[in-house]
């Protein structure tokens, strides 16, 4: 399916989906986070559990989320832990990585779950086994903070994700020169042609701003904005992005 549904919420259609993330250390924070999210317009909410301070007890990270949930009503939420070596905040042991992420998806706290495509084989294949179990949906995820691998690489990390099982690809690299935010959207447009899933590319920085607005011509389903806070370089605030959307936005 090109198209993943949450909540209503149908990523893959239409004009690319706007994901806010929240960067929270705190409770509090979360708290504080999600309430400046109320009243304004878009799609889906990131929860970055990596920036999260109590991530390690899993009753905190529970009771987090359905705050969150108390929050946001029915907007989706996405659940991601990123690591260090991804851009993150945090390392997490794998063996927790596998059972935060089934306790999150078994007891519905959120509606889509990230995992990273490096985290090896077999940990992907077992959150999206966990996940799919309670059909919660499955972003497989790779980034470069460094650089831009070259346009075949781009290419096979998106097809690996997809071959592992995940619902939505996504990859997120650093370009240096014009030249590598081209290579991202044309493997953007080649894959989101010819998979069966959505796609989800963006190039980082101010140089790769352009990719975060055009994803409806070149092959990108969702496209992360701020609502105050940044979970990485070259995100722009919700409002700016919409019109950008809007106005590329066709039938
Ligand atoms: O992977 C991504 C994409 C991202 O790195 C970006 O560049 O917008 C932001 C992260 O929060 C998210 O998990």
């Amino acid at each position: 399916m090109r198209e993943v549904c949450v909540r209503g919420c149908s990523i893959g259609t239409g004009m690319p989906k706007i994901c806010v993330p929240i960067v929270a250390r705190t409770m509090r924070e979360i708290f504080s986070q999600a309430r400046a999210t109320n009243n304004k317009t878009f799609d889906i909410v990131e929860w970055r559990v990596d920036w999260f301070e109590e991530f390690t007890n899993p009753d905190t990270v529970r009771r987090a989320a359905r705050v969150l949930r108390g929050i946001l009503g029915e907007t989706p939420i996405l659940f991601t832990f990123r690591t260090k070596k991804e851009g993150g905040e945090a390392d997490i042991d794998p063996a927790y990585y596998m059972e935060l992420n089934h306790i999150v998806a078994s007891e519905h706290l959120v509606d889509l779950i990230d995992v990273e495509l490096f985290a090896g084989d077999d940990v992907v294949r077992q959150i999206i086994a966990d996940a799919h179990a309670v059909d919660v949906p499955v972003v497989v995820s790779s980034h470069d903070f460094e650089k831009t691998p070259p346009h075949d690489e781009l290419v096979a990390r998106l097809r690996r994700a997809e071959e592992l099982g995940g619902d939505i690809l996504k990859t997120a690299v650093m370009p240096h020169n014009s030249r590598d935010v081209l290579d991202l959207l044309c493997a953007t447009e080649e894959v989101s042609r010819t998979s069966e899933r959505p796609v989800v590319t963006m190039s980082m920085g101010e140089l790769g701003m352009i990719s975060r607005l055009s994803g409806e011509v070149f092959g990108s389903a969702m496209t992360f904005g701020t609502v105050g806070y940044a979970s990485a370089p070259g995100q722009i605030g919700i409002e700016p992005l919409r019109e950008v959307l809007e106005l590329l936005h066709h039938k």
